[in-house]
């Protein structure tokens, strides 16, 4: 068996394309969408993000500003920055890109972030209105492998879900869209013994760990889907996730790459957060 490939690249362009027509709607009526990238520090990873994001922001019509400070930007100096960017009517999203300089604490930065504006949905209340299953920004991670899941066109209910990591960004909120979108969900981390016991039993699973090789072929139900959120870098210093893709590729029915797979979509999620920002003003 060889597994169908979910490409993100391909379904963030029909997702920005739809982004882009209601940013033109909105921009019609005197509304263009617009989005704040604050970077601190030189982070060369993080300049590459911004970059992306500023670009996407242009592709789809909305309005962008970058900030970019030193590294040694005073936290309040930053906390100010952002109450004048919470009152300004031209901006619908305010991101911080994390992670910042250790002098600065990034929880202070984003609760400082008015909540109809946190399209990176990393507040408390943003992750409070996701327990509770009220509107509010979805982090954009876990969004878009819940999209690119919903992609393959199989119903999550009644599914079992394993996620593998239980990070505030990608691990818990992927759990809780999960369970919203009425699959059976076990959250596994680096405490859980004999990982393969959980994930052999799984009909999705989203590997968010951080280290290659986690999950194997032998690890994976034949037929299942398996969505990798990994970033690493292999012995060649070739970009590669968190699941051994050559192997598990002959296993499981569909199955993300890296790169092309969620990477494209993190940011794909962030415009579309955005709109959705712009257009609930
Ligand atoms: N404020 C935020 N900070 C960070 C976030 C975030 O969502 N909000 N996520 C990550 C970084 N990130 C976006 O910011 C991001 C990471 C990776 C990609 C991506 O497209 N990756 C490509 C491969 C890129 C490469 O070749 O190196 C892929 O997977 O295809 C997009 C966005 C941490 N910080
Ligand atoms: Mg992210």
């Amino acid at each position: 068996m060889s597994a169908q490939l979910i490409d993100g690249i391909a379904l963030s362009q029909k997702l920005r394309a739809e982004i882009a027509s209601r940013a033109a709607a909105l921009t019609a009526q005197g509304k263009q969408p617009g989005l704040a990238v604050i970077l601190v520090g030189e982070d060369p990873a993080s300049q590459v993000y911004v970059r992306n994001k500023v670009k996407a922001c242009g592709d789809v019509g909305f309005h962008s500003v970058l900030e970019k400070y030193e590294a040694d930007l005073g936290e309040a100096d930053l906390l100010a920055r952002i109450e004048a960017l919470n009152n300004d009517p031209a901006i619908h999203g305010i991101l911080v890109q994390m992670p910042l300089p250790k002098h600065i604490n990034p929880h202070k930065v984003i609760e400082a972030i008015a909540t109809s504006k946190d399209v990176d949905g990393y507040s408390v209340l943003s992750a409070g209105e996701l327990m509770t299953g009220l509107e509010g920004f979805r982090p954009c991670t876990p969004y878009g492998c819940m999209k690119l899941i919903e992609s393959t066109g199989v119903d999550l209910r009644g599914k079992h879900a394993v996620v593998i990591g239980r990070s505030n960004t990608v691990g818990k909120p992927m759990g809780l869209l999960l369970l919203q979108a009425n699959a059976t969900v076990t959250i596994c981390h680096s405490a859980t013994p004999d990982l393969g016991l959980y994930t052999r039993q799984a009909d999705v699973v989203v590997a968010a760990v951080g280290r290659r090789d986690t999950l194997t072929a032998d690890m994976v139900k034949p037929g299942a889907i398996v969505i990798d959120v990994g970033m690493n870098r292999d012995d060649n210093g070739k970009l590669c996730g968190d699941v051994d893709f050559a192997g598990i590729k002959e296993v499981a029915s569909h199955i993300t790459p890296v790169p092309g797979g969620v990477g494209p979509m993190t940011i794909t999620m962030l415009l579309m957060n955005t709109i959705e920002s712009a257009e609930r003003k």
